[in-house]
């Protein structure tokens, strides 16, 4: 077998498994290659070519190639037909649905998709429909109206915010057409089983990299062509018998809620909006009042605490998700629900944070909660109390070391299988105190940052988008999306081996 690729490999065979051929093609050999090496004495040779996935360190995946020369032009055909119907044997898609964003992250989402991921879904044989949206909602609304069978997929190029868009589209398309109303929290959803890709063009992109490890284009599209599937947990927020939104990574009120809010005006600076909002929300360092009460997770079989997180076909999941539909075989929707008792914390809160998944990303590495899981049915509850600037600073920062976020004494964290929360604003709204001053007292508050009194209330950042109301109920819905992707791979033995071989290259 003539080794094309990478030098440094030829010494040892490189295996893959075929569910990581991205395609095989018969080499049109010209006359230079012919007269290689031992092959020229050869009559005409034959030979195909066949492109697969080479993993890289960090999860970073590339289309690597190597070409398989034979004399005998049949069995080099039966060879190439024999590796074709293997691939068409595969959950491979081959008709995507691509929306892209022009107007995310860096504003590079066009040509992100043009040029790193056009050329692999030709040479994967994947035909796509593209769709550039031309205002914010028109992926959503796109989607109540395309014909939807006709794809194996949707893919979204941008950040967080477009993948939440094309989600909405999606689970919304499947409850109008099987006539359940969203409004009804109690409502049993349909299951949307249409996979979603995220090809990475956003500024924080934590739903991409906390499902396939890394943010980078290429590394997506490959576990697109691949065709990974990774059942996903979606949380549902209602207000009152409202719904509001869907959401799978960060549910989050006070801080990330404030630095949301801060930075929608400042789009124009790209993902520094973030950084920029982030130092002056710190600086700020309002806290609030409210409710929050919460069923704790019985059927999980993991803790937020636990050494070990999420990773490719994990364990915790699987038992997790037979544990929830044992239960709900047992005794229903119902008794769920009402049976179990109902945890109440009232206390004053920088920051409240739901997250569906472990929330990685560039800037946190392990995430806002390391040991979540992505289809456990479970959502973790991390509640920072009101504590000083400097005690706020420590346990942002060991969002970015391997110190444990949760281990001081105003933070805690709760497996949760649903939430609901009022803020003290709200509820004393109902008990209708004249609360003009309280309203003049907060105005008066916003426009000086430096009091860090309690002022009315902050919004909820829903997946990087802001809620219209604060008291929410929320409740997980386990593995309600599939993404084309396959959850964080252990590092891989070949990875070790490629550091090994790489350093032997270097002694
Ligand atoms: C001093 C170092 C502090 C480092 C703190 C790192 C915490 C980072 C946690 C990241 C949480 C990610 C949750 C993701 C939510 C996204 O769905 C959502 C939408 O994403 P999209 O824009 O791609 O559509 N993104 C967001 O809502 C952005 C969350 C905010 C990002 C982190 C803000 C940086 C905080 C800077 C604090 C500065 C304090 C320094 C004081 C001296
Ligand atoms: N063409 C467009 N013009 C304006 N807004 C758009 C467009 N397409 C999508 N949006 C909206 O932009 C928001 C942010 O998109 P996203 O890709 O998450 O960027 P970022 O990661 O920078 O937040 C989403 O809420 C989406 O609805
Ligand atoms: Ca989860």
């Amino acid at each position: 077998m003539r080794m094309r690729q990478n030098p440094q490999f030829d010494r040892k065979n490189c295996f893959v498994p075929t569910s990581e051929i991205i395609a095989v093609e018969e080499t049109e050999l010209n006359k230079k290659q012919r007269n290689i090496g031992k092959w020229q004495k050869m009559a005409k040779p034959h030979a195909f070519t066949v492109y697969y996935v080479k993993k890289a360190r960090n999860h970073r995946w590339r289309c690597s190639d190597v070409t398989f020369w034979c004399v005998d032009e049949h069995l080099c055909n039966q060879w190439i037909q024999a590796l074709k119907e293997l691939l068409e044997m595969q959950s491979k898609p081959k008709q995507l649905l691509v929306y892209i964003n022009p107007y995310g992250g860096k504003r590079q989402g066009k040509s992100i998709y043009e040029q790193k991921v056009a050329p692999l879904f030709s040479l994967a044989s994947i035909s796509t429909d593209v769709v550039i949206t031309e205002h914010a909602n028109h992926a959503k609304d796109n989607l109540f109206e395309v014909n939807i069978n006709k794809y194996d997929g949707v893919v979204c190029v941008g950040g967080d915010g477009m993948f939440s868009e094309v989600m909405h589209g999606l689970i919304g398309r499947m409850q109008k057409d099987s006539g359940i109303d969203q409004n009804n929290p109690k409502a049993p959803l349909v299951q949307c089983n249409i996979r979603i890709g995220i090809i990475p063009a956003g500024s924080t992109d934590c739903i991409c990299y906390s499902t396939v490890g890394i943010s980078d284009p290429v590394t997506s599209a490959l576990h697109i062509i691949v065709g990974d599937c990774q059942p996903l947990d979606v949380s549902s927020v209602h207000h009152n018998n409202t719904f509001l939104k869907y959401s799978v990574s960060l549910l989050g009120y006070g801080f990330y809620g404030d630095i949301l809010k801060d930075s929608e005006k400042k789009r124009w600076m790209g993902p520094m909006r973030y950084d920029y909002s982030g130092l002056k929300t710190f600086l700020s360092h309002h806290y609030y009042e409210g409710t929050i009460s919460f069923q704790p997770a019985k059927h999980t079989v993991g803790s937020p605490q636990d050494k070990d997180s999420c990773r490719t076909g994990c364990y915790i999941c699987k038992k997790s998700e037979q544990q929830l539909s044992q239960q709900y075989k047992e005794c229903g929707l119902k008794h769920e629900e009402d049976e179990e008792e109902w945890k109440v914390i009232k206390g004053k809160f920088l920051a409240i944070n739901a997250v569906n998944m472990s929330c990685a990303c560039p800037r946190s590495p392990k995430g806002l909660s390391p040991a979540a899981h992505l289809a456990d049915g479970s959502a973790d509850l991390i509640l920072v109390r009101k504590c000083s600037r400097f005690d706020f600073l420590r346990y942002l920062v060991r969002h970015t070391n391997q110190d444990d976020q949760f281990d001081f004494s105003f933070v805690d964290v709760y497996r949760v299988k649903s939430f609901q929360f009022t803020s003290k604003l709200s509820e004393d709204n109902e008990s209708n105190v004249t609360d003009i001053g309280k309203k003049r007292f907060g105005q008066f508050c916003r426009d000086h940052p430096a009091c860090c009194c309690n002022i009315a209330s902050s919004t909820w950042n829903c997946d990087g988008e802001t809620l219209d109301s604060s008291a929410i109920q929320v409740r997980v819905h386990c593995q309600f999306v599939k993404l084309f992707a396959r959850g964080i791979e252990e590092n891989s033995k070949d990875e070790a081996a490629y550091s090994q071989s790489s350093i032997e290259q270097l002694l």
